[in-house]
């Protein structure tokens, strides 16, 4: 096996790379990882050292301390990030701090910066084993990538694939000093229970445990990529850009099993994270089941997921609240923004609301009180909204949220999708049109 050097940061390091901001916590691990950057003539002058300091433990400072010294002396920049890891309801303390010193480190990195993180191949089994153990499917079980996109850079962990013994030797014939952090010997927190407890015994009885941990983690990364892909390549198929909905129509062709993974995958691209076992299996029988609107309601991570013809919704539940009041619209103002997160856009069109009309009344914005009518362009008589709405195929959650605008008390739109015949006009440069849409999509 040859000695850990350099090499194994040169081979993962872009060509492109700007800054190279390294996680160091002044532990073994980043104190190598450290030295091994500064061997590297190619990074002079673009090295960060970056402590983050929890609060948590009364020696933090000092540990900031040491590691603000070391970097001087090895010539290299320093930086100290001070974050609030205080757990949240339900949080557990180490997964707090873990989020928050990410969250820090990811706010600092530009387009082309990289940072490193100092995890070896022990971490990596620990990773493994810790997700096991929570019954975590091929991603989780891939444990922690060697690369991967973070903020606006690229996160790298070089030593994943070297023996913490490996580790340990090149710290001892460098000469190098580190802090050793108490907390670790600690066996209250899952994962140094593991490292203390278990791993020593179970290495006794398989000694290359690391090595063929990782192994797994690899070919769970591999069947993970490989369902992403297929993900990614289905979801089109029933993936509604227009709204964002699952479309369930033509679900018969896929298994159980496929229709699982589509839907953690449309989830996750309306930016929720993998829901729970539970709640899937709830979702796949309803759509199994096909009865149509039969889905209860389910509330997952301040989302609403509801079903309506033959479609899946998920909707932030801020946005289903109504926004209850009458507002004025401004005649210089382009855009309203209404406290449920929508926002009501106006823009030039050739056909549409009549500007003059729109500049010679006052335009309201009201929510639906029921009742309302509507006659439009080309169609004859007076049509209750309710029918309308049935007719186009809006969802009922919806009909209550979308706004109606009226000009001097009338109703004269229904925003983004009708113009009354009285306001409606087509003339070029002398309409107006009304987007209304999530204000994260504007
Ligand atoms: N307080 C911190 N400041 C900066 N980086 C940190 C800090 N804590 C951890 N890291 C980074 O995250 C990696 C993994 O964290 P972990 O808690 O396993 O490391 P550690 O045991 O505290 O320290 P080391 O890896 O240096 O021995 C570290 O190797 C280091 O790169």
């Amino acid at each position: 096996m040859p000695d850990l050097n350099s090499q194994v940061i040169a081979a993962l390091l872009p060509v492109t790379c700007r800054k190279v901001f390294v996680a160091y916590s002044g532990g073994l691990d980043s104190t190598v990882l450290l030295d091994l950057c500064v061997g590297l003539p190619s990074l002079t002058g673009k090295i960060i050292a970056v402590y983050v300091d929890h609060g948590l433990q009364a020696e933090s400072v000092g540990w900031g301390d040491h590691c603000r010294r070391q970097a001087e002396s090895l010539g290299v920049d320093f930086q100290l990030l001070t974050v609030d890891a205080r757990a949240s309801n339900g949080e557990s303390p180490e997964a707090a701090a873990r989020e928050a010193r990410y969250r820090a480190l990811r706010q600092l990195l530009a387009v082309d910066d990289v940072i490193l993180l100092a995890q070896h191949r022990e971490d990596q089994m620990e990773t493994l084993l810790l997700q096991l153990f929570r019954g975590a499917g091929v991603s989780g079980l891939a444990g922690m990538p060697i690369t991967s996109a973070f903020g606006n850079g690229q996160l790298l962990r070089p030593l994943l694939d070297v023996a913490k013994v490996d580790i340990q030797r090149y710290a001892q014939t460098q000469g190098l000093q580190w802090v050793e952090d108490p907390s670790n010997q600690s066996s209250d927190f899952d994962r140094n229970y593991l490292r203390n407890e278990i791993l020593p015994v179970l290495k006794q009885r398989w000694p290359a445990l690391d090595k063929t941990v990782a192994r797994s983690a690899k070919l769970c990364g591999d069947a993970a990529q490989m369902i992403e892909a297929w993900a990614k390549q289905t979801l089109p198929t029933v993936f509604d850009s227009t709204d964002g909905s699952f479309n369930i129509a033509d679900l018969s062709i896929l298994t159980a099993t496929q229709m699982n993974c589509l839907l953690r995958h449309w989830l996750g691209r309306m930016g929720l994270k993998p829901p729970s076992q539970a709640v899937l299996q709830t979702l796949v029988e309803q759509l199994t089941t096909g009865r149509a609107d039969a889905l209860p309601q389910i509330n997952i991570q301040g989302h609403s997921i509801r079903k309506y013809r033959q479609k899946l919704y998920c909707i932030p539940e801020l946005s289903l609240q109504k926004d209850a009041q009458i507002k004025c619209w401004a005649p210089e103002q382009e855009q309203m923004r209404l406290s449920n997160g929508y926002v009501l856009r106006r823009s030039a069109a050739s056909a549409g609301l009549s500007k003059d009309l729109w500049q010679n009344a006052l335009v309201t914005v009201a929510p639906r009180r029921g009742g309302e009518k509507l006659k439009l362009p080309g169609r004859a008589g007076h049509h209750c909204l309710k029918k309308l709405y049935q007719e186009a195929g809006v969802p009922p959650w919806e009909r209550d949220i979308r706004p109606l605008v009226y000009l001097g008390g009338c109703l004269a739109a229904v925003a983004g999708l009708w113009v009354a015949e009285w306001a409606w006009l087509r003339a070029a440069d002398a309409c107006y049109q009304l987007d209304w849409r999530a204000s994260e999509s504007v």
